[in-house]
């Protein structure tokens, strides 16, 4: 059977969409995928920067001539070859910009967080719906093979139930020398650790508590979260936010900093805390290439004795990102309007706990940037 071929338009010239359109340009029978294809066909810069979309290609795709430099993304939109817009913009544009390649019967990949607040996305999955066409969030971290492998090892009940997970994503962004328009910084496009970089630490509760299979997907019953501004310009500088699990009987305690390093190396992201076991994510949680598990013997005198650990490496041609191309591939091929790994619910339980937090911690985006509240 011949593979299908994905058209993708690309909107903006970000570090992102850099990142993206070089993962997509990685032949996929390099990575042993044979049933789907992913093609460039337009990349998109806002007012009138035909010359960033070309000098774009001519850095990240080879100066590939078939691929359409567009200086609005609006000509992006229209364009007739494309079959699916991969949004690339500041996190407070995702809701104009899906909107915008919805109504052009666009089928969309947003990047994460998936808009600035829950009624956001409601919206944006009603106009979805309307038009017919698909639509997710670019959850990246739960496509990758590490991933799938870590929820099967938590499935097998091996471990037992997980109890408590704890994960942490930080950055150093160096706030203090970089330009208070910086996207990290400014308020007016979502700034600030939680819209930024809780999303991860939240996959991680997701993956392992919400999905886990006896919480038959109910969300949490409580979410508390704690916020410590940056004076510079009032986004949070570090959030902690936990979330309870009761029906599961579990904990998340997760947290997110602008202004620190990432823990790096043999340092855990991640960890899950199993009643028979653990298992260590390695960072950066966004992308890990190994996990420890330790498994806890069911013996006499074995309990809370380990028994048995092994690290589980994983590695691949490129940075990771197609993993989640290839689910929009195969999800469009197949006439579905959603992810069955990352769907809207888990996107609307992301931007709920994420305004809940916001609510708590006294982070209030600027007026007019929450575009539906
Ligand atoms: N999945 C992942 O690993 C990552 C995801 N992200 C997500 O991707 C999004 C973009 O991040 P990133 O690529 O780092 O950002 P960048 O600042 O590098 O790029 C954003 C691009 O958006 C366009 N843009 C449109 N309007 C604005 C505006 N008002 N201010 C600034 N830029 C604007 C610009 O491109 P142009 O002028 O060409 O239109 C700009 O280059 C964020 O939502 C972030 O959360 C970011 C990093 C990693
Ligand atoms: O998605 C992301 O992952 C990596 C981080 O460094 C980045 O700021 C964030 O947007």
């Amino acid at each position: 059977m011949a593979p299908i071929v994905l058209r993708w338009g690309i909107i903006s010239t970000g570090g992102i969409c850099a990142d993206f359109v070089k993962d997509l340009r990685i032949d996929p029978k390099t990575r042993n995928v044979d049933d789907i294809e992913h093609k460039v066909v337009a990349v998109g810069s806002r007012n009138g920067a035909v010359d960033k979309a070309k000098e774009f290609i001519k850095k990240y795709a080879d100066g590939d001539e078939s691929i359409k430099a567009c200086g609005t993304y609006e000509e992006v939109y229209a364009n007739s070859d494309v079959d699916v817009i991969y949004i690339g913009t500041p996190h407070t544009l995702h809701y104009d910009n899906s909107l915008d390649a919805i109504k052009a019967g666009k089928h969309v990949l947003c990047e994460k967080p998936v808009t600035s607040n829950a009624a956001e996305l409601k919206a944006l999955l009603a106009a979805a719906k309307e038009h017919g066409v698909f639509f997710m969030e670019a959850m990246w971290t739960r496509f990758q093979p590490l991933s799938l492998a870590i929820i099967d090892l938590l499935a097998s009940g091996e471990l037992g139930k997980p109890v408590v997970v704890h994960a942490d994503l930080s950055g150093d962004f160096d706030l203090e020398n970089i330009p208070k328009t910086h996207r990290i910084l400014d308020p007016t496009l979502g700034g600030g650790a939680i819209l930024d970089l809780g999303p991860y630490p939240l996959v991680w509760a997701i993956m392992s508590l919400y999905e886990y299979p006896t919480n038959e997907n109910t969300p949490p019953s409580k979410i508390t979260g704690s916020i410590v501004k940056t004076p510079l310009t009032g986004v949070d500088a570090n959030t902690a936010f936990t979330l309870n699990f009761n029906k599961l009987g579990a904990q998340a305690v997760l947290s997110c900093s602008t202004n620190l390093s990432m823990l790096e190396g043999d340092n855990p992201g991640a960890v899950i805390r199993c009643e028979r076991g653990i298992i260590r994510v390695a960072a950066p949680i966004y992308v890990p290439k190994s996990f420890k598990v330790s498994v806890f013997g069911t013996g006499p005198g074995e309990r809370n004795k380990i028994v048995r650990e092994e690290e589980k490496m994983f590695d691949y041609i490129g940075r990771g990102m197609h993993f989640q191309a290839d689910e929009v591939a195969r999800c469009i091929r197949e006439g579905r309007k959603e992810s069955a790994l990352w769907g809207h619910e888990k996107s609307l339980l992301e931007m709920a706990v994420f305004d809940e937090v916001r609510k708590q911690g006294g982070y209030a985006l600027p007026p007019g940037v929450e575009r539906v509240v």
